[in-house]
């Protein structure tokens, strides 16, 4: 694996969470605020998860989702203002967000095969990533980047994560709150229960509790950690 020559401010931020705690929103605005990279890892496994729905895999047979995992070529541009993601040179940006997708990422990425396909991929970016960047996902400080500068595990509670997962909705399609808030603590349970890298607390991150702050000051709180961070340095 090739590593960039790293700047002095470089860092690596890996920041975890269940559903809807607001990792993709916090990680992006903070990489882009500090020019760093930032890397969205559940669009990684979405992607692998849509090539294996397009291409009639059986995905209740791990067996043979695991037989093709090295099979399809992901790509995701890791500028914060405009992340992209690819399979096969198609951009994926917009089918990774279907309901079917969302409803069957959870088998696929708890094989064992796909973890360590994408794990590798997500550990080369980091890698390449010269002024350092914001890595988000279930098991980044646990598993893929275990030395990172920074861990953050972000939260809120259920309820305060249905209500924004319906806000996004607005306008689309009939939000109903219950239904939405059983969704995501299914995927939850799914993510934190599987054996290979489940959704985990790393022991040495902070842990923040977004239920009553608003994205902004979520956003100050990791960029006053990571000042800190580089500060120390
Ligand atoms: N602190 C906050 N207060 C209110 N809304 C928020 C907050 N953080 C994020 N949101 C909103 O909640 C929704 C979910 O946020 P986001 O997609 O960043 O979460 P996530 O943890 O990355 O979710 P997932 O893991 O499912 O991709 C978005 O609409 C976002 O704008
Ligand atoms: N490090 C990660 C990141 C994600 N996953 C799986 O992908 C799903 C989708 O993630 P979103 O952040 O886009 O909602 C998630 O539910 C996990 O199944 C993962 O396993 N590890």
């Amino acid at each position: 694996m090739e590593t960039a020559a790293r700047t002095a401010q470089a860092v690596i931020v890996a920041i975890d969470g269940p559903s809807g705690t607001g990792k993709s929103s916090t990680s992006k605005a903070v990489a882009a605020q500090l020019g760093l990279s930032y890397l969205d890892t559940g669009a990684q496994y979405r992607a692998i998860t849509w090539w294996m729905v397009n291409n009639g895999i059986d995905i209740t047979d791990p067996g043979a989702i695991a037989a093709v995992a090295g099979k399809p070529d992901i790509i995701s541009g890791t500028d914060p203002s405009a992340p992209t993601i690819s399979v096969d040179g198609t951009d994926v940006a917009g089918p990774i967000r279907t309901q079917e997708v969302t409803s069957k990422v959870s088998a696929v990425s708890a094989v064992p095969e796909v973890r360590a396909r994408i794990t590798e991929l997500q550990r080369s970016i980091a890698a390449a990533a010269e002024n350092g960047i914001v890595v988000e996902g279930r098991d980044i400080g646990t598993t893929v980047l275990p030395d990172a500068d920074l861990k953050v595990f972000l939260t809120a509670s259920a309820e305060a994560r249905a209500a924004r997962r319906n806000g996004e909705l607005k306008g689309k399609e009939a939000a109903d709150l219950a239904a939405t808030k059983a969704a995501l603590i299914k995927r939850d349970a799914a993510d934190s229960s599987r054996k290979t890298s489940p959704l985990a607390k790393a022991d040495d991150a902070i842990e923040v509790d977004t239920s009553d702050l608003t994205l902004q000051q979520v956003i100050e709180c990791v960029v006053t950690l990571i000042e800190e961070k580089r500060a120390a340095k």
